[in-house]
C-alpha cells in the first residue's frame, strides 16, 4: 500500500516506521513548512491517506482527501465538533473516512469495558464518577479525544451523568459540578504519552479502571492496521468498526 502521512511529526514518524515493516512505502509526508504540496496530484499518488496533524488543521486535510478521492484515516483529535458535518459529506460524496480517538487496542478494549461498567454501575447509586486524562505538555487540546470517548461511552449508559465538562489542571475553574455533570480532569505532564483513567468513588471505596500507553507504538500500529482495513472500503468508519469485543 502506498501512503500519505499528512503531518510528519511525533505520531507520523512512528507511524512511517511501522508502515515500512508491514511492508507499506510512503509516498508523501506533508508538514506547515511544505503545506503546499498537498495537492490532489500528489494525494492521487497513495492509496490512502493517514492524518495525524494538529486540530486546526484536520478539516483542511480531510476535505483534501475527499477531493483526490483517497480514503484517509484521521487520528488527529480536537475537531470532532465538525464530525457530523463532515460524516455527512464523507457520505453524500461517496468518499472513505476511518476516524478514532485513539488507535491502540488497548484503548479500545478500555472503551468496552468502560461502557460495561458503566451499564452494572446503575445498581450502585452510592458511587460517583470521574474521568482524569494526562498527557505531554506539547499537547494543543483539551480534554483528549480519548477522554471525550471514554465520558460519552459513561453517559450513553449510566443514567446519572448527561453531560461532561472539562478541568484543565491549573487553569481557572469555578464552576459548581452538578450531579448529572461527569468530570474530565484533564492534566499536562512531562512527556507522558497518555494515561487515562475513570474512577468510580463511595464513601468506602474507589474502584478505579485505568489504561497506560507506555509510548506511542500501540497509537502507530494501529494507524497503519486501520489504514490496510480501510484501503479498498468505502463510506464513514470509527476504529470501532475493526474490533468486535462482543464475542
Ligand atoms: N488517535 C490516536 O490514536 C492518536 C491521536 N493523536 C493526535 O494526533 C495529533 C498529532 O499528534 P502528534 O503527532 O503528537 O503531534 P505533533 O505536533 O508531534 O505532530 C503534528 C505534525 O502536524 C504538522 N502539522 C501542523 N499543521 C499542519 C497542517 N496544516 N498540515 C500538515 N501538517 C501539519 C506539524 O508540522 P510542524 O512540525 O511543521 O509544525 C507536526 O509535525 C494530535 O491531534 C493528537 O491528539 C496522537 C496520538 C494518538
Ligand atoms: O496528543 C496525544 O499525544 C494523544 N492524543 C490522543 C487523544 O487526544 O486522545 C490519543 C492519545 O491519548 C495521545
Amino acid at each position: 500500500m502506498k501512503l500519505a502521512l499528512l503531518g510528519y511529526g511525533k505520531m507520523g514518524q512512528i507511524i512511517e516506521r511501522f508502515a515500512v515493516e508491514r511492508g507499506h512505502e510512503v509516498v508523501l509526508k506533508i508538514n506547515v513548512d511544505n503545506k503546499e504540496e498537498l495537492t490532489a496530484s500528489n494525494l492521487s499518488k497513495a492509496d490512502v491517506a493517514i492524518d495525524f496533524s494538529a486540530p486546526a488543521a484536520a478539516l483542511d486535510n480531510i476535505y483534501a482527501c475527499f477531493d483526490a478521492n483517497i480514503p484517509v484515516v484521521v487520528g488527529t483529535t480536537g475537531w470532532y465538533g465538525q464530525l457530523q458535518e463532515v460524516k455527512n459529506d464523507c457520505l453524500n460524496g461517496n468518499h472513505t473516512l476511518l476516524y478514532g480517538s485513539n488507535f491502540s487496542i488497548g484503548v479500545n478494549l478500555f472503551f468496552h469495558v468502560n461502557q460495561v461498567m458503566a451499564k452494572i454501575m446503575n445498581n450502585y447509586p452510592q458511587y460517583d464518577v470521574q474521568v482524569e486524562e494526562i498527557h505531554h505538555t506539547q499537547k494543543l487540546d483539551a480534554p483528549s479525544g480519548t477522554a471525550m470517548t471514554i465520558a460519552e461511552g459513561i453517559i450513553d449508559n449510566l443514567d446519572s451523568k448527561s453531560e461532561w465538562v472539562n478541568e484543565v489542571e491549573g487553569a481557572e475553574f469555578d464552576v459548581a459540578l452538578k450531579n448529572e455533570q461527569l468530570l474530565i480532569n484533564s492534566l499536562r505532564i512531562g512527556e507522558v504519552p497518555g494515561t487515562h483513567t475513570v474512577v468510580y468513588s463511595s464513601e468506602v471505596d474507589d474502584i478505579e479502571l485505568k489504561h497506560t500507553a507506555h509510548s506511542r507504538a500501540g497509537f502507530a500500529l494501529g494507524a497503519v492496521v486501520a489504514a490496510e482495513w480501510v484501503e479498498h472500503r468505502q463510506g464513514f468508519y470509527t476504529i470501532a468498526d475493526i474490533f468486535n469485543f462482543n464475542k
